[in-house]
């Protein structure tokens, strides 16, 4: 299995039409002139706004959108919009859920060209990995296609003919708040099981990344949901906290960081609102010395360099059995010298830019406090600076590998959402084990091995969500994703998404006379 399992190689490499004609969009010349807010079904400037915020393209520095943050009462707009769609979404049958679902993923596949340059253009990360997102965006659709015509009670019999069921509901205006790490991905992540279990959807994406998920509400109005079942806002915190607080939102599903995860669990407490928090982490690889070294060292690059290291789940403290530390880290040295870096949309770069200066300089801030705690810097960890003038105000860097790391120093404790891996030796497995699970997070862990009753072994002590067994960040939309412990909970893909959209009504069916006890 694959990351890019169900890509066929050819999609990838060879430009199609409509590839072709997204090459106009090329890095330094792309302006948003739309409005980036969605409602009713269409775009719509806000009606009030708390403020403005520019969105970037990270390769040029150049600003690409200055957008107003919806206020109070646009907030409250798009979610009476998705109210009254509601009202027509949820009463149709799965069956018919599912043909739209199936058609937006259709569309998605058609603009996928697209779509995946939008999404390099404003995030930075390589037209080759956003290419994958938007294939496992349309996957995500179809999956959840799939399930919606699959919702279904259960029927008990009772004594004397009496007999009770269950219904499977939705839950009616659902709110998603994105991360900008995977911003088409992950509104995709959230709209998929919402639609299907019958629900609308208010989306904010990250105020850094507000682009792509307006064309999803676009694909969704041309599949044909009712005008209003997904809606788009714009902002950052302030705009966050309308959509938490409204009373007519009766879930929130989450993408971000640990602290935001806890101020809107807090809002969420106010009116018992259910929650889906998908949180950060610092996960831990542990590689014995029986791997399969090639497998090993290639697990290691994609759990920790893809989208410039910016994903939740990377296992970023690398636990390496001390008998192959050298080999393994000679090894992962000569193939991050190995990645090109630079413009983002050119067929052959594997990294692109950090997101924007803020995360560029924290990322710095956490390589200084390694230097200082003693950590050796093997490679990279320096600023970028590629040779096409365009890319000059870009937000580069090289990706890093870190040696002579110990258990305390921060850049193993803290997320640091760049590309730095740490490396740490290790002599048993059950040392490994409980210097692994010593951590606040729970997203994710690996392991690399040949002998496969310790690989189970191992990830069943793991204290992790989504754990990988000689292989990394591979996320088959079939399959659960989410943290323990402060990395969150509840769950996206897999079957499980579909019960945190949706709640269960129990009907008892009296077939005789009422027998009263008074
Ligand atoms: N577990 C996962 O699936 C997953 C996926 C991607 C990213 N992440 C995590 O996200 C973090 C990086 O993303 P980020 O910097 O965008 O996180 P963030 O917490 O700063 O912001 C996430 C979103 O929350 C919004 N927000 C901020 N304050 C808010 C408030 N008070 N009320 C409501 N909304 C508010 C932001 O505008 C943004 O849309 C990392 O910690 C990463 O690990 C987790
Ligand atoms: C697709 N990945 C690589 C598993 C990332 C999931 C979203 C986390 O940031």
């Amino acid at each position: 299995m694959s990351l890019l399992r169900s890509v066929p190689i050819f999609k990838l490499f060879v430009p199609n039409l409509q590839f072709a004609m997204s090459r106009s969009l090329t890095t330094g010349t792309f302006q948003n002139t739309l409005p980036l807010n969605y409602r009713g079904g269409s775009r719509v400037q806000p009606v009030d706004s708390v403020g403005e915020e520019k969105a970037y393209e990270p390769s040029t520095g150049r600003v690409i959108s200055t957008f107003a943050c919806s206020g109070e009462k646009e907030v409250n707009e798009a979610i009476q919009s998705a109210k009254s769609a509601f009202k027509i979404w949820s009463q149709k049958s799965g069956m018919e859920r599912s043909r739209v679902l199936l058609e937006a993923a259709r569309i998605i596949r058609e603009r996928s060209e697209e779509i995946a340059a939008m999404e390099t253009i404003n995030n930075g990360k390589s037209i080759f990995e956003a290419r994958v997102d938007v294939e496992i965006s349309w996957q995500t659709l179809e999956y959840y296609a799939g399930h919606a015509g699959a919702m279904a009670g259960q029927h008990v019999q009772l004594p004397g003919g009496s007999f009770g069921y269950t219904r499977r509901e939705p839950l009616g205006v659902c709110v998603g708040i994105g991360a900008w790490n995977y911003p088409f991905q992950i509104a995709c992540w959230k709209a998929g099981p919402a639609l299907a279990c019958g629900n609308a959807m208010v989306y904010k994406p990250s105020p850094f990344t507000p682009v792509t998920v307006v064309l999803l509400a676009e694909i969704f109005a041309e599949a044909g949901v009712p005008p209003g079942l997904f809606n788009v806002v714009q902002g950052g915190a302030t705009t966050g906290e309308f959509l938490c607080k409204h009373p007519d939102v009766a879930k929130v599903s989450f993408t971000g960081s640990v602290p935001t995860g806890s101020k809107i669990m807090e809002m969420a407490a106010k009116s018992i609102k259910p929650v889906t928090l998908e949180l950060g982490g610092k996960s831990p690889l542990i590689i014995f010395s029986d791997s399969d070294l090639e497998n090993a060292v290639n697990g290691a690059m994609m759990a920790n360099f893809l989208t410039q290291g910016q994903v939740c789940c990377n296992g970023t403290r690398v636990f390496v059995q001390r008998d192959i530390l050298e080999k393994f880290t000679e090894e992962v040295v000569k193939k991050v010298k190995k990645i090109k870096i630079g413009d983002p949309l050119l067929e052959d770069t594997r990294m692109g830019p950090i997101v924007n200066r803020i995360q560029l300089d924290r990322v710095f801030g956490f390589l200084k406090t390694a230097r200082e705690q003693g950590a050796k810097f093997l490679i990279g960890g320096e600023p970028y600076s590629p040779e096409d003038p365009k890319l000059k105000g870009g937000f580069f860097m090289t990706p890093c590998v870190l040696g002579g790391c110990t258990d305390a120093m921060t850049c193993v404790k803290e997320e640091i959402f760049g590309p730095v891996m740490s490396i740490l030796p290790f002599d048993n497995e059950e040392e490994v084990l409980e210097r692994a699970n010593a951590t606040t997070y729970g997203l994710a862990g690996g392991v690399f091995t040949r002998d496969i009753q310790r690989a189970h072994r191992v990830v069943a002590a793991l204290q992790a969500g989504m754990c990988f067994i000689n292989n990394y960040n591979v996320s088959p939309v079939e399959l659960p994703f989410g943290g323990y412990k402060k990395s969150g909970f509840g769950r996206e893909n897999g079957w499980a998404a579909m019960e945190h959209y949706s709640q269960l009504k129990t009907v008892c069916v009296e077939m005789g006379n009422v027998e009263s006890v008074f």
